[in-house]
């Protein structure tokens, strides 16, 4: 990130050349037969140094890269300073430039092992031992509700990334899970979403947990209003409040003025963005519900990943490697999505979360600088649990025609080996099928051969698979805590090496503002067709339409 645009560098335009009179040579099919070692050049086995049971394979073998293109994908990153923006992100440096704030995620998940110079930093173990404390007082039966139960239901209030994480990684563990805690999330100012919730809660048994980070998001106060106001219907009197109600937030001032005591807050600090927040105290209902041993196994594999980032060369560094070859698609070959593809029902909310985490940090034109790109950046994320999408939106993904390169991602060992571990056999047999029937297809002769002498042309054609479709794959041996850190790390680092590459702040979110005023506007606008200006045709008639058919 020099202050010239990644198009500007040396690198981008070899790559231009590379691709411009390559990339018709770079055919999966005879990479592979060339080749014979493909495999063991373009795989990597990550461990964790201080426990081997967190380790994965990644498997890049499958994508159309040779060894001189990655080799000059690794020098862009390079010409980028890749290597010193990362050295400035742990050492805290404000490279969020915008917020002129530090990016310290990795702080919260760093037991003291790298020295990081910021305020607040010297707290979070601090607040690691009120998560703990609290977390254990709730899944004991110790903390008690207004007429002296024990709580089994929570109920996460929060929104974008004060909800997202904490549901993916709950989604993700419940085979660690409390089973006699009920937990729910409510995002959504969709009335609906509070209002059945609610409906299947027992205010003598729930405890709120209100998630934000500026305290001001409308959706989680309106929220967390309705949801005291049902609280206190029931309780009466408001000195139940704290027993039931606590905040994650930054913004000490807010969550006291709302009503909950300062004791039943949990800080966190500027320096963590919304979008890498499930490791500071928006993790509590992780902790509440896996329990604290597995949710601080959570943050040891991420801080594994976090060393294998900060300390591994570029060549052999997973995050910048898969950041590089999606550099090459998203920018070459113009690629447009990315997709990810868990064959885990645990992560079914995997690519729900990384489209926060992607297109929310790297969804950007402007460079830090300023600049317009003329590239592009961000890739949209999008995905779905295996085998769903065979059955969905595969049949693009093999025969569209669109290049979509895709991370299919997969245990070797299921939590749940019933029938012998039959389904998860089967599992498995299309997670290994999928990314081979993309890289390798099937030609038009095999079709042919297939179906015999009598079958139509359009026929055959229509059964044929290019193929050269490109796809990473990782598998890990169980889905743990400590892997789940790991993994959600490795995709943060990913993000991160993009984002450098193209020069933009992937830490702030500019882009959400706009639609935030407007609705601002318009709500005070909403009560008479009179009241409705400054608008264009088509929202004052949207307006009017809404206010001639609504109902109290
Ligand atoms: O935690 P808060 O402050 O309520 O913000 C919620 C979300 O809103 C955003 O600011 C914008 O969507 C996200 O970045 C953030 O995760």
């Amino acid at each position: 990130m020099s202050g010239k645009l990644a198009s500007e560098y040396t690198t981008w335009k070899e790559l231009q050349q590379i691709y411009d009179s390559e990339h018709g040579k770079l055919v999966l099919k005879d990479l592979f037969a060339q080749d014979p070692s493909r495999f063991s050049k373009f795989s990597k086995e990550y461990s964790d140094s201080e426990d081997a049971s967190a380790t994965f394979l990644l498997d890049y073998s499958k994508n159309l890269i040779t060894e001189p293109v990655l080799a000059k994908l690794l020098a862009l990153a390079r010409e980028a300073q890749l290597e010193t923006y990362r050295d400035k992100m742990f050492a805290g440096e404000h490279i969020n430039t915008s917020e002129d704030r530090a990016v310290l995620h990795v702080a919260l998940r760093n037991f003291d092992e790298f020295k990081i110079q910021e305020g607040g930093v010297d707290e979070v173990a601090g607040v690691l031992a009120h998560i703990k404390e609290f977390s254990e007082s709730v899944r004991s039966g110790s903390w008690k509700g207004y007429t002296g139960k024990t709580i089994d239901t929570i109920v996460n209030i929060g929104i974008g990334g004060s909800d997202l994480g904490p549901v993916m990684v709950t989604e993700a563990l419940r085979p660690y899970a409390k089973r006699d805690l009920t937990a729910h999330f409510v995002s959504n100012i969709d009335g609906t979403h509070i209002a059945e919730t609610l409906r299947v809660c027992n205010p003598e048994t729930t405890l709120f947990i209100i998630a934000s980070k500026t305290f001001t998001t409308q959706e989680t106060i309106t929220n967390a209003e309705s949801a005291r106001e049902w609280f206190l219907g029931h309780a009466k009197d408001k000195a139940h409040v704290a027993k039931h109600f606590v905040a994650l937030s930054t913004n000490t001032k807010a969550v006291t003025a709302f009503g909950i005591d300062q004791a039943n807050m949990f800080a966190f600090w500027d320096w963590v963005g919304g979008r890498y927040s499930l490791w500071s105290a928006i993790g509590l209902s992780i902790a509440l519900v896996v329990g604290y041993d597995n949710f601080e196994q959570l943050l040891k594999g991420a801080h594994g990943m976090d060393k294998h980032f900060k300390e591994t060369p570029l060549e052999n560094n997973l995050p910048v490697l898969l950041a590089v070859i999606g550099v090459w698609y998203n920018d070459f070959y113009g690629a447009q999505t990315h997709a990810l593809l868990p064959y885990d029902q645990y992560l079914h909310k995997f690519a729900d979360y990384f489209q926060q985490g992607d297109m929310e940090s790297n969804g950007k034109f402007i460079t830090k600088n300023g600049q317009r790109v003329d590239y592009q950046t961000g890739p949209i994320i999008w995905g779905a649990a295996g085998t769903n999408g065979q059955h969905s939106f595969y049949q693009l993904v093999h025969q569209g025609t669109k290049l979509i390169p895709a991370d299919f991602l997969a245990p070797t060992t299921t939590h749940n080996p019933i029938a012998h571990s039959k389904h998860h056999r089967i599992l498995l047999s299309n997670f290994f099928a999928q990314p081979e029937a993309l890289a390798f297809g099937k030609t038009e002769a095999e079709v042919r051969k297939e179906l015999g002498s009598g079958a139509s042309e359009a026929l055959v054609k229509s059964k044929v698979f290019e193929g050269n479709r490109p796809s990473n794959s990782i598998m890990f041996p169980l889905l743990t805590p400590r892997t789940l850190g790991a993994l959600v790390a490795l995709y943060e680092h990913k993000i991160f090496t993009q984002g450098v590459i193209w020069g933009i702040n992937s830490f702030d979110q500019m882009g959400v503002e706009l639609g935030k005023v407007l609705a601002k506007n318009i709500l005070a606008q909403l009560g008479k067709p009179e009241d409705v200006k400054d608008h264009d045709s088509s929202t004052t008639g949207l307006i009017h339409y809404y206010q001639k058919y609504r109902k109290e």
